[in-house]
């Protein structure tokens, strides 16, 4: 079994919102990360790091995408910052990952005041142009196809993956 497609990209790239739309279009069943983690946790994702500590939500993460790398057959969506883990890159190098890029504005729009998000609860726009900015390396190491998102709706973006992914 392996996952259609993975997508990657940081907060606010559409990497759950586009990646449900793909899987739609394709037929195929969707899974994303976070919601897995939440599910084996029992608890929401902010609830995981404020209780927890971030280093376990990690820990939650990399068992979560490694299980999911190996026994899931639809598209697949990471959470932001899942690259962040060497061992988590080393597997996605045997798979069709999407690199879903956005610019700042677009992203800083599409996240808002970060709710959800722990990584961006304080200072939403600061923060996540340093994570865009340490973490495009690693997106770009990774990615198999790469989608610009800013100005596309993602419906758009799913029909232009669904094309790419058939050739
Ligand atoms: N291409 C897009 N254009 C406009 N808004 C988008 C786009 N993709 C996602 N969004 C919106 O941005 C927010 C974050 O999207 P989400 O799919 O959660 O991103 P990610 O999973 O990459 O963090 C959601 O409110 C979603 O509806
Ligand atoms: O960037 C990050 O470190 C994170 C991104 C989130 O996923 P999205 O990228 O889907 O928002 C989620 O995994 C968690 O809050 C941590
Ligand atoms: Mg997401």
């Amino acid at each position: 079994m392996t996952p259609v497609c993975v997508l990657v990209g940081p907060p606010g790239a559409g990497k759950s919102t586009v990646g449900q739309a793909l899987a739609a279009l394709l037929e195929v069943p969707f899974a994303d990360t976070d919601a897995l983690i939440e599910t084996t946790a029992g608890k929401p994702i902010p609830d995981i790091f404020v209780e927890d500590g971030e280093p376990a939500f990690r820990a939650l993460e990399r068992v979560a995408v490694a299980d999911a790398l190996a026994g899931f057959d639809g598209v697949l969506a990471l959470g932001g910052g899942a690259i962040m883990d060497d061992g988590t890159r080393a597997a996605l190098a045997a798979h069709r990952v999407v690199y879903l890029s956005v610019e700042l504005s677009d992203a800083v729009k599409r996240v808002g005041l970060g709710a959800g998000r722990p990584m961006l609860s304080v200072n939403p726009r600061a923060t996540l142009k340093y994570l865009m900015d340490q973490r495009r390396p690693l997106y770009e190491s990774v990615a198999t196809h790469t989608v610009a998102t800013d100005g596309r709706t993602p419906q758009e973006i799913a029909e232009l993956l669904a094309a790419r992914l058939d050739t």
